[in-house]
């Protein structure tokens, strides 16, 4: 492990990985193992997941290649140094940010999405120019063999590796130095990614977990709501951390959504959903086993079947959920939605407040002002008004977590500012030593108040007036120079034959030269 970290480590400090034309390659042939490989990559992503290939292809390979589409355009002009605004002290100088790559970076990918969740950081890595080490999660362990065997045949071998493994190989590859580490994956081990990081002082970006809630309003179209609920909430089965994990609404509502959901699922899936190729299973037994553990003591509204041998839970609604229960407790990531009754969207806040910050936050109303309230007075990740999921495609925006569910965020340029170090450049000449007086030893008050002054713009009468007086004596000393310059040409405009007079800038021998050059034509 140790040697393989210092193998990348040489790559990078060979300084291959920082020229723009060389990130541009990289990214391209990342895009053409996406494109020749797509076959390769589709089988393995629906062998983890029992996914449909045109779901793995909506849901994971079209992020990525618009992922690239978008660097590759924009590239050339975010690696540019960006001038600053400059002060008093700086005017005559230099000022600029230039991005720079942090170094090798470590990521380490989760199951659930197991391809964009490992490539969609890995092309802002290398936009930004670093070394990278991928460690996708062993749960999905056909997509992790499949990048393990492509991604050497198309990216620069020394400088992009991955190494595959459990709780046992992470661990030992956490021991090492890494400068920067992204880590998608449950709270408890992003617990364990910042310890380790921390003993080498490594910054982290931490995609985490944690349960989003979905207000509904009273006055909503049900119909609709219920629809893109239904999608977001059974997508992959349920395991997605920006799923609504749970809705908030007044007891009323209840029954209509538990209705529409159903009927929804219906369309979506058919009569016979383990027959539907749009619905997944669980990923293991593990976490089959865990769901389950969820339902005890729960009124299923509907769904609640399930079968140990394929890891299969139907959708499943639960209503009237008490929010002291498990189900209430912990991240679901499965295919169970819990309605908690709530009075009004007061209470609403209240109980999302009172809670750790969610990945995401969903809140259905035809009332805008009631919308930008729920986000004023709430904190989450991301939030979608009046759908679910959709703020995850857009990548102009920053993506991630806070508080619990989260630190640092990527998708586009954001990924490369996540990358890159921020380096600002002041660059100074060895000249105009005269304006540095004022910082230099010995100090006095009248420094200190000509600092106020141009620095922190605190004007005084006495310093403008001297400031100005200043001025006045430099236009003065420039029209009394005007004035000799014209006064030296007059004995020209008089005596055309006198070459010495002539042209006044120049000193007399230089002068005299000239004539003599002149008069020899
Ligand atoms: N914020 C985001 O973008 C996303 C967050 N998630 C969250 O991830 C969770 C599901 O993923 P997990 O089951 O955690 O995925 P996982 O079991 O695949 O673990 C994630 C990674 O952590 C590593 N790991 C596991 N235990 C470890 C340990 N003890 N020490 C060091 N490394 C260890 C694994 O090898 C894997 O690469 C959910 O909570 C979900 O909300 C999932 C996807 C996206
Ligand atoms: C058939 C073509 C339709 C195109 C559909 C485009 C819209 C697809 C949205 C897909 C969202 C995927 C969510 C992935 C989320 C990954 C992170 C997570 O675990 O939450």
């Amino acid at each position: 492990m140790e040697l393989e970290v210092r193998r990348v480590r040489q790559a990078f400090l060979s300084g291959r990985s920082r020229p723009l034309r060389f990130r541009l390659q990289q990214l391209e042939a990342l895009r053409r193992m996406v494109q020749e490989r797509e076959k390769d990559i589709l089988t393995a992503i629906a062998a983890d997941l029992c996914k449909s290939e045109f779901n793995v292809y909506s849901q994971e390979v079209i992020t990525v290649l618009g992922e690239i589409d978008f660097m590759l355009e924009n590239l050339p002009e975010w690696v540019t140094a960006k001038p600053v605004k400059k002060n008093v002290l700086t005017m005559l100088d230099e000022a600029y940010i230039q991005p720079q790559p942090l170094g090798v970076v470590l990521i380490i990918g989760a199951w659930n999405y197991p391809f964009v969740l490992t490539i969609q950081p890995l092309i802002g890595a290398i936009a930004a120019g670093n070394a990278v080490i991928i460690k996708p999660s062993e749960l999905s362990e056909n997509t992790a063999k499949i990048l393990a065997k492509l991604l050497p045949q198309y990216l620069d071998q020394d400088l992009y590796i991955v190494i595959n493994g459990g709780v046992e190989e992470t661990t030992e590859l956490l021991k090492q130095r890494f400068d920067h580490i992204f880590y998608t994956g449950n709270t408890a081990v992003g617990k364990i990614v910042m310890e380790a990081a921390a003993k080498h002082l490594t910054p982290v970006t931490l995609e985490l977990g944690g349960k989003s809630p979905c207000y509904i309003d009273k006055d909503c179209d049900l119909d609709i709501v219920c629809r893109r609920i239904t999608w977001g909430k059974y997508m992959n089965c349920g395991q997605t951390c920006i799923a609504p994990d749970y809705i908030l609404c007044e007891a009323s509502l209840q029954n209509q959504i538990v209705w529409k959901i159903k009927e929804t699922v219906k369309e979506f899936y058919g009569e016979n959903i383990k027959e539907s190729p749009d619905y997944e299973r669980i990923i293991n037994l593990r976490h089959f086993k865990r769901i389950l553990s969820l339902l005890e003591g729960q009124k299923i509204a509907f769904g609640g079947e399930t079968d140990e041998a394929t890891r299969y839970i139907a959708p499943t609604v639960l209503t009237d959920v008490d929010p002291k229960t498990k189900v209430m407790q912990e991240e679901i990531f499965g295919p169970i939605l819990p309605i908690v009754p709530v009075k009004n969207v007061d209470e609403a806040i209240n109980f999302i407040n009172e809670r750790e910050k969610p990945l995401a936050l969903y809140v259905f109303s035809h009332n805008h002002k009631l919308i930008k309230r729920m986000i004023d007075e709430t904190s989450s990740g991301g939030v979608t008004g009046n759908d679910v999921i959709m703020h995850f495609t857009l990548n102009s925006f920053p993506f991630g977590g806070v508080g619990s569910s989260g630190m640092g965020a990527y998708h586009g340029k954001h990924s490369f500012d996540t990358f890159s170090h921020q380096r600002p450049c002041l660059l100074k000449s060895l000249k105009r030593e005269g304006a540095n007086k004022l910082r230099y030893p010995p100090n006095s008050q009248s420094k200190v108040d000509w600092g106020k002054f141009f620095l922190l713009k605190r004007f005084n009468k006495e310093k403008l007036g001297l400031l100005l007086l200043t001025f006045l004596g430099i236009v003065a000393a420039v029209l009394v120079k005007e004035v000799s310059s014209v006064s030296a040409w007059l004995p020209i405009v008089w005596d055309v034959r006198s070459p010495c007079a002539w042209p006044p800038h120049l000193g007399s021998e230089a002068r005299l030269c000239l004539a003599a050059t002149t008069s020899r034509k």
